[in-house]
């Protein structure tokens, strides 16, 4: 493709030339020449002032155009870099063929002159942190935010790989997707959290986009990261927010799934035991109905500390339910499981309580029990553990009942 300052250049050329012969037809001097010479009164000392000037333009336009393509052939190689990142934009693949470095990018300066200047300033004081790496991972560039948001020095990364930033705790997927992006030459994103020079943690939202060189080789990789530590913080609070029942503290209904689901998959993989318990607190509405509805609260949160002080620290407990909670006990046997529960049921049935008008009162639980059988669904377990809850409640509740599996239509197996 002609450069646009060539086109421009031919189109004025062409333009000048032909003003000049449409001048000197005018003037007759052209076809006339040789009469004008022997002529007396010759029109020849007007036509060459005309000519020196049309001459004189137009090689001021050759210089205007000329001049920037030789600038541009003298520019180096982080001219070449900085013009086609600002171009196209930092964090996009970028081939950086001849023509794209030769083009001033519509600005009226040569490349080399306006471009540079102004995107290394752009780069080096952009909000967002910039490092530059070379092909084979070795820091070139950082920005000031970089620097600010690190806490490093320059001369302290320059030179250095990035993997002095790793805090250790982004999982080991995210930098292998990261790597097979970059290297196929597309721009990775992602968030992964790095450590300061002073060991704080923090998270980062990153783009990494491969520069390519005139070969078509990744030369270069941009990173422009972001910190969003507070963002991510926000999220988690709203999360665990969203997880918590706000009556006992403890975890809700939704916390338990998703912890539920999580060590069923850890024991369908493992091949470990797995536990759950379903308890719920016995006569529940006639608590409320004599006592009021603030001792029922009490006993509820009562119960929660009850079973809470009774597992171990890797156990889950959570509120199901109104009156129920369901405890998950990874690594735990059914056997196990029954003789927690048993634990648990005793405690309760010792609480005594008093209401607002001082009259004390007690509490006893029933609790259903099911354990995790090779490929069973959450579902399914917290299906067997209501049957067998339902069942120690048809029995005379304060009791607790453990079944196997409900899934082939069987009665649930009494184990008291
Ligand atoms: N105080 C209080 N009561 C609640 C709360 N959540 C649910 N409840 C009440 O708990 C009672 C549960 O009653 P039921 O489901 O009939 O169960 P129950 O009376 O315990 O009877 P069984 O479970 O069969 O022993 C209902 O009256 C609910 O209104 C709560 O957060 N605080």
């Amino acid at each position: 493709m002609i450069h646009p300052r060539l086109s421009l250049t031919i189109f004025l050329v062409l333009a000048f030339v032909s003003l000049t012969a449409v001048g000197l037809w005018m003037l007759d001097g052209v076809f006339a020449a040789g009469e004008f010479a022997q002529s007396s009164k010759t029109p020849y000392n007007v036509f060459v002032p005309f000519l020196a000037v049309s001459l004189a333009l137009l090689a001021m336009v050759v210089a205007w155009a000329v001049w920037p393509l030789l600038g541009t052939a003298r520019s180096d190689a982080s001219t070449q870099v900085f013009a086609d990142a600002g171009r196209r934009g930092i964090g996009g693949p970028v081939a950086a063929d001849r023509a794209s470095a030769n083009s001033s990018g519509g600005f009226p300066f040569p490349v080399n002159e306006y471009s540079l200047h102004t995107y290394k300033a752009a780069v080096d004081h952009a909000p967002a942190a910039i490092m530059i790496t070379n092909a084979r991972g070795r820091i070139e560039y950082v920005n000031e935010t970089f620097l600010r948001s690190s806490g490093y020095t320059r001369e302290e990364v320059i030179g250095r790989s990035p993997a002095m930033f790793k805090s250790g705790h982004t999982k080991i997927e995210v930098y292998t997707d990261l790597w097979q992006t970059i290297l196929s030459g597309k721009i990775w994103r992602g968030e992964v959290r790095n450590r300061r020079k002073n060991g704080d943690e923090y998270w980062e939202n990153m783009a990494i986009s491969p520069l390519r060189d005139h070969f078509g080789r990744v030369s270069h990789f941009v990173a422009v990261r972001e910190d969003v530590t507070e963002r991510r913080g926000r999220e988690e609070d709203l999360r665990q927010l969203a997880q918590i029942d706000p009556l006992t503290g403890i975890g809700n209904r939704r916390y338990l799934v998703e912890r539920a689901e999580h060590e069923r998959l850890r024991a369908e993989r493992f091949g470990q035991p797995l536990a759950l318990l379903m308890l719920d607190i016995d006569h529940f509405k006639k608590i409320n109905d004599r006592h009021g509805h603030a001792a029922g609260d009490e006993a509820i949160c009562t119960v929660a500390r009850t079973c809470i002080e009774g597992v171990r620290e890797i156990d889950i407990v959570g509120r199901y339910g109104g009156e129920e909670f369901v405890i998950l006990l990874p690594g735990t046997t059914l056997e196990g499981g029954r003789e927690l529960a048993e634990r648990l049921r005793q405690r309760i049935a010792g609480i005594e309580l008093t209401d607002s008008e001082g009259t004390s009162f007690g509490l006893t639980a029933s609790v259903g029990l099911a354990s995790f059988q090779k490929g069973d669904q959450l579902e399914q377990m917290l299906a067997s553990a209501d049957a067998a809850l339902y069942r120690a409640k048809s029995l005379g509740r304060n009791r607790v009942v453990a079944v196997m599996d409900c899934l082939d239509g069987a009665p649930p197996a009494d184990v008291q």
